[in-house]
């Protein structure tokens, strides 16, 4: 399985219990909402085509919410939209088979009623058991025991760790009961408490706010990447428009990148038009490496503009430390600026921070002085201006003043090419402009897609060295916002703990 799966609170769709004021798609939207975790369709008595035609309605609501597809018992179905999985019963078509099938991409989940079924799906490879029925359910005619907490609890107790849900006459209350009295349950699987309530996006809200009291859901880490995998996609769906002021030497690149993405380039150093960008601009790239004294004017009134109108501004110090003047606008651009985000290469940031940073030209000259150092510096400086604070180098690091996360993704041949930190900034830039609600998270998925998609070209047969990594470099930009979930298989985020 790709996507680390979260399998808190568990949907299983059933058409006829919907209440008559909502529809079957209205009702898995709103548990969509309420943030259940995984959807699995399960349709008894719908013929092949219009089971598909549904799962690809289904699958619609689930992408926008970046949670799983499952479909039951019909692997033909689920092949036919993609789905992100299956489930199987004891009657249905074997595991081993259906792994066969369905490859090593796919989650294959298995019921279980009892120790020795559960046994089997685990050494058959299943990704997940669903264990029931624990009570009696309305929902379906049940042909086994029902387990009870002591049944669930015994079945757990047998067997090896796994990803697993209980099912069958779940509500919010018998739910903490079970949780509170078992250990090792990863979610709970509801049909009826979600699919027949009257207001189902607040029985999911009460449903997962009991369950994360015995459940603690993905890490930050896996809830970054997935964070990113939907930044990603909303770029694309968003396309906002990503005004750079940057310098000569890149710029090129950084328009072509910020298309790659699917955001729309304007490069405009005017001040005159400065004011009638920031009302359609989506954010505003500020970059320093060919500072002239008019460009330093127009960079100032574009950040006060965009400012005004609440558009994140991404500030790049290309060569903060190198001469008189560059440390002197640095400083400018930081106390007055109102910038969002601060993106500079080790040198930069560790000058900024005074931990040491060193710059020949625009380059850095130096390491970080170890992981303490580059988190303090990343972590001082955001708390100083009250800003994302991000520092790229053979490790980055990214700091909203109370964390520090790194990322270990990045070829080495991204420092043989001119201005590829400049593409990361605008590629933040891009992120930052849809992806309000987390500027932290959003420059991190930012910074993620350029590292992963330098290592996506790196390894291409048709890369030989800088000329073609660079070319090949927007290439994979390009492919990883196609598919983003890739993401996924690649990322290296972590929590640096000071
Ligand atoms: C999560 C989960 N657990 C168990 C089941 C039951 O599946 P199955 O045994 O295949 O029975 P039907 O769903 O086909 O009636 C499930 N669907 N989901
Ligand atoms: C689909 C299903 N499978 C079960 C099993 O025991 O394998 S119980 C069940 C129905 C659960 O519905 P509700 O949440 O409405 O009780």
């Amino acid at each position: 399985m790709v996507v680390p799966v979260d399998y808190s609170l568990y949907l299983v769709t059933d058409s006829s219990l919907v209440p008559e004021n909502a529809t079957f798609l209205g009702q898995i939207e709103k548990a969509l909402e309420g943030g259940v975790t995984l959807v699995q369709l399960r349709e008894k008595d719908l013929d092949t085509g219009p089971f598909i035609d549904l799962a690809y309605k289904v699958q619609a609501l689930t992408r926008q919410f970046n949670v799983p597809l499952i479909i039951n018992d019909r692997i033909d179905v689920a092949l036919a939209v993609n789905a992100d999985g299956v489930h199987i019963g004891q009657d249905d078509m074997p595991m081993r088979r259906a792994r066969q099938i369905l490859g090593h991409d796919k989650i294959i989940g298995v019921s279980c009623n009892t120790i020795a079924e559960a046994q089997q799906a685990i050494a058959d490879g299943a990704d997940y058991l669903g264990i029931g029925a624990v009570w009696d359910t309305s929902t379906k005619k049940l042909k086994k025991k029902t387990l009870g907490i002591q049944g669930v609890k015994d079945l757990l107790a047998a067997i090896p760790p796994i990803p697993n849900v209980v099912i069958g006459g779940i509500k919010l209350n018998n739910g903490k009961e079970l949780l509170e009295n078992t250990q090792g349950v990863h979610g709970l699987s509801i049909v009826s408490g979600i699919m027949a309530a009257p207001d189902a996006k607040q029985a999911c809200q009460d449903l997962l706010s009991m369950i994360r009291h015995y459940v603690p859901g993905p890490s930050k880490e896996q809830d970054i990447v997935k964070y990113a995998i939907k930044a990603t996609a909303r770029v694309k769906s968003g396309s906002p428009l990503v005004h750079h002021m940057t310098n000569t030497v890149v710029i090129n690149d950084n328009a072509n990148a910020t298309l790659a993405v699917g955001a729309s380039p304007i490069m405009s150093t005017n001040t005159e038009e400065v004011d009638d960008i920031a009302a359609i601009n989506g954010a505003m790239v500020v970059n320093m490496g060919t500072l002239s004294q008019s460009m330093s004017e127009a960079m100032s009134t574009a950040m006060e503009s965009n400012t005004k109108l609440g558009n994140p501004v991404i500030f790049d110090p290309v060569g903060a430390a190198a001469t008189e003047y560059r440390r002197v606008m640095t400083q400018k651009y930081l106390d007055v600026g109102h910038l969002t985000v601060l993106k500079g290469n080790t040198g930069e940031i560790l000058y900024i921070a005074q931990r040491g940073g060193q710059s020949r030209g625009v380059d850095t000259v130096g390491g970080t002085g170890g992981e303490a150092n580059a988190a303090a510096a990343v972590k001082e400086t955001a708390q100083k201006y009250g800003i994302i604070v991000a520092m790229t180098g053979e490790i980055d690091y990214v700091s909203d003043g109370e964390r520090v996360f790194a990322i270990d993704n990045g070829d080495a041949l991204l420092a043989s090419i001119t201005g590829s930190g400049c593409m990361v900034s605008s590629i933040v830039g891009c992120f930052t402009a849809v992806n309000r609600e987390n500027y932290l998270y959003a420059t991190i998925a930012g910074i993620l897609i350029v590292t992963v998609a330098s290592e996506k070209a790196a390894s291409r047969p048709d890369v030989h060295g800088p000329g073609t990594f660079r070319s090949a470099l927007i290439d994979e930009l390009y492919n990883i916002t196609n598919e983003p979930s890739i993401l996924a298989t690649y990322a290296k985020v972590r929590e640096v703990k000071l």
